[in-house]
């Protein structure tokens, strides 16, 4: 059930996402900005989570690094268990690797434990973002190839190509910024109108009080 947070409905804390200020060979912003705040980490989480079937959800996989932190928490709150997709050469245990390549345009390759799940597990696969979908092609690489079902995308932004259209018209995918408003425009224009009004402040914690949005 959706509850009303009247004037922080409408996705309000997106617009506490911080600019780039460093230069091409980084992402064109940063999300995480959203998670230091507690009321606006909450409702990013709830607005994820009013889209979200838990009965259709055996585990939710994160992708590294980003993807462990709004991975884990809706794990937490949807009672399941929490699966790392890591980045290669960090796992002591079997693993199977994939190369994938991401916006950076360069080539990584990330690894899941094998095995990780029975055949048939149906996994929900969260990232922060999704900008070329690389990255989460690599993950749902892994994900089928042990024979799991992809139980759903889950980001804050995908920004819309061709690779992110399929993504769409072949898994449930979940984002808080939805398609066909301005929030996904700016996100296709990797500018967000937000950025004119955003200073540091107005991300800093709140110790539980309500920033205004
Ligand atoms: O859709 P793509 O073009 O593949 O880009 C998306 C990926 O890029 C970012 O991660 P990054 O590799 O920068 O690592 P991080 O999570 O460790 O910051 C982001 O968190 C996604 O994982
Ligand atoms: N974390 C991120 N933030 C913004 N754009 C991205 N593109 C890829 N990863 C991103």
């Amino acid at each position: 059930m959706t509850h009303s947070k009247g004037p922080r409905d409408d996705r309000w804390y997106l617009s506490l996402m911080s600019p780039n200020t460093k230069g091409p060979q980084f992402a064109w912003l940063d999300p995480t900005s959203i998670y230091i705040n507690s009321t606006a980490f909450g409702d990013l989480l709830d607005d994820l989570c009013a889209e979200l079937n838990p009965g259709q959800i055996d585990v939710v996989a994160g992708l590294d690094a980003m993807g462990f932190v709004l991975g884990a928490a809706l794990a937490a709150r949807l009672g399941r268990g929490f699966l790392p997709i890591r980045k290669a050469g960090k796992l002591c245990v079997e693993t199977d690797s994939v190369s994938y390549g991401n916006y950076s345009g360069r080539t990584q390759d990330m690894e899941m434990r094998t095995p990780a799940f029975a055949p048939g597990t149906r996994v929900l696969l969260v990232d922060q973002w999704i900008e070329t979908g690389g990255t989460m092609d690599g993950a749902i690489r892994l994900v089928e190839r042990q024979k799991g079902t992809v139980a759903g995308l889950v980001a804050i932004a995908v920004e819309e190509n061709d690779r992110t259209a399929r993504y769409r018209e072949t898994y449930s995918v979940t984002s808080a910024v939805l398609p066909g408003t301005p929030w996904q425009a700016d996100c296709n224009a990797q500018s967000l109108g937000s950025f004119a009004r955003y200073a540091p402040p107005r991300t800093f914690p709140t110790a539980g009080r309500s920033p205004a949005p």
